[in-house]
């Protein structure tokens, strides 16, 4: 009866909650590998009342298989040919449909794969759920999210406030290792991260983090832990060999980004996180999307906030970003023109 009671506590204590169970949200390819535990994680958020499950291969039987998990909360799944059904009712749409990197790529050679994924994804989300906030982790996602933008803006219905580029991969691992480095509990350690999801365009900015100070100091592991940042991916895509990139770690962040976004949405104030959206910030030098904190409101973004103090590093970091991020972009808005 004991381990019982003590099972049941996990959920509770895994998210934060003001509010009871009220938010329909949908995984779209959510029998993949981040799918699954993800699909799993949002079935114990609190927020989430109703999970529409959907994948071109599977979906039915992760659903089925969730929906035995005792906590409150409806959850069906839905097949190839079900998309528009999945989606309707769907206040919050996370997408991480498409196929993972293997040793050797780097997440632009995803893009022929991914682009046409999300493209036709984001047209169903227009018309079935034009008004829900869509959430995209599928990569490259420097590329993917402007082409969800131009898809909506072509539609009509595109609406900055609700379009997020999930990079909570990198905030997650930023506060991990420096946490590691710095004897720190991850839970106070938290480091900003901007630019955008991709080796040089992921900069964390550590010089605002106070556990970072003695870390940094030292010229030699700061250079070190910025690159493990930078480059974390590419440490579970070579430790899975072959078998795909990052899936639990990931499937935890965007569930934690999920849960702010939700909270948010139900009115709790003063959530700020990091995500890619379309930004004002570097909008004069071309970048039209960029990641830096932003403050979550009711109807998604409420404000984009600016990078703060930089130190001589971090500003030659966002410099080197710039224009791959451009570059990125540019690629993503043209292939959905
Ligand atoms: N934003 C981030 O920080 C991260 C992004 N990713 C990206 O997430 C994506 C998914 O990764 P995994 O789950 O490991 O891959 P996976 O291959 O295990 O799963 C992808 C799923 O998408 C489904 N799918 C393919 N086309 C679809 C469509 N048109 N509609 C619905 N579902 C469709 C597949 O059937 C499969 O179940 C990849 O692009 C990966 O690079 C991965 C880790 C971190
Ligand atoms: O590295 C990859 O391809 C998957 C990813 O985006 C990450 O783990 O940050």
């Amino acid at each position: 009866m004991l381990a019982r009671t003590a099972l049941r506590a996990i959920p509770r204590r895994a998210f934060s909650t003001s509010a009871p169970r009220q938010t329909k949200v949908a995984v779209l390819g959510a029998g993949g590998g981040i799918g699954q535990p993800l699909s799993l994680l949002l079935k114990m958020d609190p927020l989430v009342s109703s999970l529409s499950l959907y994948d071109i291969r599977g979906a039915p039987g992760v659903a089925a298989d969730i929906s035995h998990v005792d906590v409150a909360g409806e959850v069906n799944g839905y097949p190839a040919d079900k998309l528009e059904d999945a989606l309707k009712g769907v206040e919050v749409v996370v997408i991480p449909a498409g196929v993972p990197r293997k040793p050797g790529m780097t997440r632009d050679d995803l893009f022929n794969t991914n682009a046409s994924i999300v493209r036709d994804l984001a047209a169903a989300v227009s018309k079935t759920a034009p008004k829900a906030h869509i959430l995209v982790i599928s990569n490259p996602v420097n590329s993917t999210v402007p082409i969800v933008a131009s898809v909506l803006e072509k539609a009509g219905t595109f609406d900055p406030a609700r379009l997020f580029g999930v990079t909570t991969l990198d905030v997650v691992r930023a506060s991990r290792f420096l946490s590691s480095l710095a004897g720190t509990d991850p839970k106070d350690t938290h480091v900003t991260v901007v630019g955008g999801h991709s080796g040089v365009t992921i900069v964390p900015l550590l010089s605002q983090t106070p556990q970072a100070k003695s870390v940094i100091a030292n010229k030699e592991t700061y250079e070190k832990l910025v690159n493990r940042i930078q480059y974390g991916g590419d440490e579970v895509v070579k430790a899975k060999d072959g078998a795909g990139s990052a899936t639990l770690s990931m499937a935890f962040a965007a569930a934690k980004f999920t849960n702010s976004l939700l909270r948010a949405l139900k009115g709790e104030k003063g959530i700020v996180v990091p995500s890619f959206v379309k930004s004002p910030l570097f909008e004069k030098e071309g970048v039209e999307f960029f990641s830096s904190n932003i403050e979550l409101g009711p109807n998604g973004v409420a404000k984009i906030h600016g990078l703060g103090e930089l130190s001589a590093e971090e500003q030659e970091l966002v410099k080197a970003a710039l224009p791959e991020l451009q570059k990125n972009i540019e690629k993503g808005v043209k292939f959905a023109a």
